[in-house]
């Protein structure tokens, strides 16, 4: 059962490197990548074949579908010819739904639409899994065992994949802003760099350890730093008088508002 991947980026390699590490057969996998010396880069770094998109929609089972929302209608239209039912079109890009891919493509193609992120390179990534109108439990299955290689999956309806992309596809994002700021404070403060940045990304690690394995509410892990009249109160009316919970809410619905207009191509 040979995968191809279309678009082999950052998300794209994310996901090969994660297949390659999870032990699938490199002969069973096939690129499709626009840029030239990109195609070379990872014929060299993996040993795997990298086709034209049409022969890796003729030979492929399964095709996960990596570019950006703004070329979805172009690899879309350039592959559509060499599709057949029964096979399984794995969408990751932002935005684009199902509807947007099967109206494309030949009947009796299954689609699956994923919002995966960035963490799946290390093994902890966080995937949203929807079906599209002809999938069945096997189609959903194969995503699932696609994506679970590189983390966990989660399946949900498709209308919630647009709050989905604003949490967990752009969240590493926010997750690092929030560190490069820690550590440039930190710098501030009169701290080596190294120092800095080693004590935030313990300090981060450690929490999210905490968070998964305790399963305690973050709002009373926080009250358990927060002594009375201490240093992490000074602190959190700073992060209250800049109005940082405000700001996420602000952040987040953009990301989600941007989400779907991607979905209507801008
Ligand atoms: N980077 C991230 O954290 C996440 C990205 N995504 C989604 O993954 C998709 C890719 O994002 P990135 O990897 O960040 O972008 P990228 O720009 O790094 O990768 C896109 C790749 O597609 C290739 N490409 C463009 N047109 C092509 C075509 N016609 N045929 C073959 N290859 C083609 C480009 O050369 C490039 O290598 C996007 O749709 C994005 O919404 C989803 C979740 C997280
Ligand atoms: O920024 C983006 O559009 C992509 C989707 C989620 C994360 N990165």
């Amino acid at each position: 059962m040979s995968t191809a991947i279309i678009g082999a980026g950052v998300m794209g390699e994310t996901l090969l490197s994660g297949l390659v590490r999870a032990g699938r057969r490199v002969d069973e996998l096939l690129i499709g990548e626009k840029r030239a010396e990109r195609a070379r880069e990872l014929e060299e770094r993996y040993g795997v074949a990298v086709v034209s998109n049409r022969d890796a929609a003729a030979k492929a089972e399964t095709l996960a579908l990596v570019v950006k929302p703004q070329d979805m209608a172009e690899v879309l239209e350039e592959i559509a010819p060499s599709l057949r039912a029964g096979q399984l079109l794995v969408s990751l890009a932002a935005g684009i739904t199902t509807s947007f891919i099967e109206s494309r493509v030949p009947d009796g193609v299954a689609v699956v639409r994923v919002m995966p992120n960035t963490p799946a390179l290390v093994d902890e990534g966080m995937a949203a899994i929807s079906p599209g109108s002809h999938c069945d439990e096997s189609h959903l299955a194969e995503a699932e065992s696609l994506l679970g290689s590189v983390g966990r999956v989660l399946r949900i309806p498709e209308r919630q994949q647009d709050a989905v992309t604003a949490i967990s596809g752009s969240g590493p994002a926010y997750i690092f802003f929030v560190v490069e700021s820690m550590i440039e404070a930190g710098v501030h403060l009169g701290l080596p760099r190294t120092t800095a940045s080693d004590l935030v990304i313990q300090t981060l690690f450690g929490s999210a350890k905490m968070l998964r394995e305790t399963g305690t509410h973050p709002t009373v892990l926080r009250e358990q730093v927060t002594s009375p009249g201490g240093t992490t109160a000074s602190a959190l009316r700073e992060l209250e008088v800049h109005r940082v919970r405000a700001a996420f809410l602000a952040a987040m619905e953009a990301a989600r508002d941007r989400s779907r207009q991607l979905a209507e191509g801008s």
